[in-house]
């Protein structure tokens, strides 16, 4: 191998890197590059980061306005369908995964949540008490990962946005920023919750509360532009000599010696299927571990053609078992989409996001301000505000359904075949979840609010399905892997997401906060009255993906079913970690970036230093603090025992 151009720090092939590095990553996106990032800010330690996509500096990916500008651009998006859904009327769901340097972070909507803090204290449950996978355990990572910057005084004041700077960090290259424009009618939409008795307020997203409340977004402020992975991450760490990445190749094994990984091998992308007779192969040796980060869809299936997963799979692929580890590809896990419309009629304060269009001099004002200085409505990306509810809050029968779920023969919603482990795994979760069904502490209910005459998206935020992710036997290195949500197959979904629809319906039509603007309903409609109306509804219309693919390297114990431990090491392998969307257990009750970059941070504190208790040791003290809030711990860890 010839060695690298040291001037030069992005490479197009695998012929001009380096023979080996400390450490390599597989997947230049959200969490593979802050990885990267930490791991080379001592000058020393070398890595090389492994990415299938190219770098591109596209104006889809740096336009904030809107939110979708990344998403629109399929050249920047994977090219995958789902198998169709049994209880979708055999639907099939377009999978997206963002396909260049920096990953999901460059094509997302760039809302920039943290969910509740119950929602990171059950991933640490799993373990037991002394887990430090708890919300204390992350808070200073979540003050790592971002560098907020407080919306404008006068705007803050003028659209009653609240913020809590405490909650927040400002050393990161990635930004949670706001926009220099909100639309007057998303603070009254705000207050209008107030007319349901019960629903709680907060005042930061960060604090972990679940409730109504302001949210950054992924920006940065000075240029109006989406901050993300690769600007806050590799454009830091690229002028490291120590720092290398290689574009548009796709690592399609990890070398294994013996249980050892020592390497990947990777192909360059247009020659996906010469990959499996060995042409163009480039093989590079790991010194210490392999990193993969290939994200929800692309990691399990880079551990499944290495021989890491359920023997069965793989044996029908054709591919040898090193390590026949059930839980790898299982537990998939996304946010449902429900599709619910109203429209306010008489809805009186402007201007509002339907004026850009309709209302030729507001519409004049917002192109001169953004021509003129960047500023006004085009600098705000999906919008500021949501409401992100317990179950108990919106819906009379949460403790009823909670009594179901816990009583549930779990088993029946999997795959009949599924792997015992996998099967107490998910027992496990459910039990947790019956509980959280029923308490303060866990959102569920999430409606994005638009401050217009429409209204913004309703969201399932802990769905109770669980899918698959299998790479193909039929082509297991050429083709996508076959990506399975298995949507509704556990019953309860269909009876939580009706009292979604139910909670919406009273928000915009029985509520003395919102009857002067007088709301109608376009979908799903009067007619859609019982539990068996809302069934067939959702069948018709859910979409089960909100683009937060997780859960398919699970960190959990093996014995529930688990692909990695608390240090993010793949079981039965030495020298490999999943640091991505993939190891969270459950999801987070919002949306998934945000946590990837804490989860990448403190990984990368795993990688250096060791676990907390070891660096507690060394320094006498530990980092963070330890609880057992909310009995949480207590309850999940005897119930499954
Ligand atoms: C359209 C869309 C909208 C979203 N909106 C939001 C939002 O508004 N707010 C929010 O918080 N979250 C949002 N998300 C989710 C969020 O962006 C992701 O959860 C998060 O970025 C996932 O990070 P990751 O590191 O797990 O994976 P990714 O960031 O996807 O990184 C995986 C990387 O691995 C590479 N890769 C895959 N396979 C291979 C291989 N074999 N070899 C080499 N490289 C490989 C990929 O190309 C990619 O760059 C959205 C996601 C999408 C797709």
């Amino acid at each position: 191998y010839p060695r690298a151009h040291h001037a030069s720090r992005v490479f197009l092939n695998g012929r001009d890197i380096d023979e080996q590095y400390d450490y390599i990553i597989v997947g230049g996106g959200t969490a593979g590059l802050t990885v990267a990032d930490r791991l080379t800010e001592d000058g020393k330690t070398t890595v090389l980061v492994v990415e299938y996509g190219q770098l591109s500096n596209s104006d889809s990916i740096r336009t904030v306005a809107g939110g979708f500008n990344g998403m629109s651009d399929r050249t920047l998006l994977y090219d995958i369908q789902s198998v169709p859904q049994t209880n979708l009327r055999n639907r099939t769901i377009a999978v997206l995964a963002g396909k260049v340097v920096g990953g999901s972070s460059a094509v997302n909507a760039m809302m920039t949540v943290r969910s509740a803090a119950d929602d990171y204290t059950r991933w640490g449950s799993f373990f037991g008490e002394d887990s430090h996978w708890t919300w204390e355990g992350l808070l200073p990572y979540f003050k790592r990962a971002l560098n907020f910057v407080p919306p404008d005084a006068a705007v803050a004041e003028s659209a009653n946005i609240s913020y809590d700077a405490s909650y927040w960090g400002d050393t990161s290259g990635v930004y949670a920023g706001w926009p220099s424009f909100q639309y007057p009618g998303t603070a009254a939409q705000m207050e209008a919750f107030k007319g349901i008795p019960g629903v709680p307020f907060s005042k930061d997203s960060g604090s972990g509360e679940p409730g109504v409340y302001w949210f950054p977004t992924f920006m940065d402020p000075s240029i109006v532009e989406r901050s993300y992975a690769r600007t806050g991450h590799h454009d830091r760490a690229a002028n490291r000599t120590n720092y290398h990445l290689v574009t548009g190749s796709k690592v399609t094994r990890v070398v294994l010696e013996g249980t050892t990984a020592t390497g990947v091998i990777f192909v360059p992308v247009e020659s996906d299927s010469s990959a499996k007779n060995g042409t163009q192969e480039t093989v590079v040796r790991a010194k210490k571990e392999v990193i993969v980060s290939a994200g929800g869809i692309h990691s399990p299936q880079v551990l499944q053609l290495s021989g890491i997963g359920p023997r069965k799979l793989l044996s029908s692929a054709g591919i040898e078992t090193v390590v026949d580890l059930p839980g790898v590809g299982q537990n998939f896990q996304d946010h449902p989409m429900l599709q619910a419309a109203f429209m306010y009629r008489n809805f009186t304060i402007h201007p509002t996001p339907e004026d850009a269009f309709l209302d030729r001099d507001f519409a004049s004002w917002v192109d001169t301000v953004w021509a003129e200085n960047r500023t006004g409505p085009r600098s705000i990306a999906v919008g500021n505000a949501a409401a992100w509810l317990p179950f108990s809050v919106i819906s009379e029968r949460a403790a009823n359904l909670s009594a179901t779920l816990a009583a549930q023969n779990h088993t029946l919603a999997l795959p009949p075949d599924t792997d015992p482990t996998v099967a107490a795994g998910y027992r496990a979760q459910m039990l947790s979840y019956a509980r959280a069904l029923n308490s303060p502490g866990t959102a569920f209910y999430n409606l994005v609010l638009s401050g217009g005459r429409s209204s913004g998206a309703l969201v399932n935020l802990h769905p109770l399905s669980r899918g698959t992710v299998n790479i193909d036997p039929s082509d297991p290195y050429g083709a996508e892997p076959l990506v399975d949500y298995r949507a509704l197959t556990n019953p309860l979904d269909t009876a939580v997401m009706a009292d979604f629809f139910r909670f919406t319906r009273r928000y915009y039509l029985d509520n003395p906060r919102t009857s002067a603007w007088r709301a109608t309903e376009l979908a799903p409609g009067a007619d859609t009255q019982t539990d068996e109306d809302f069934a067939a509804y959702l069948a018709e219309t859910l979409s089960p993906s909100e683009f937060h693919p997780s859960g398919t390297c699970a960190m959990l114990p093996r014995e529930l079913g688990g692909v990695v431990d608390e240090e993010l090491r793949v079981y039965g392998v030495q020298g490999l970690r999943v640091v991505d969307a993939s190891v969270f257990p459950t999801l987070p009750g919002g949306n998934t970036c945000q946590p990837t970059y804490a989860v990448a941070e403190k990984a990368a504190d795993l990688i250096r230093y060791g676990p907390p208790e070891k660096r507690e040791k060394r320094q006498g003290k530990l980092p963070y603090k330890r609880t057992k809030e909310s009995g949480l711990l207590h309850w999940v860890t005897s119930a499954w025992a």
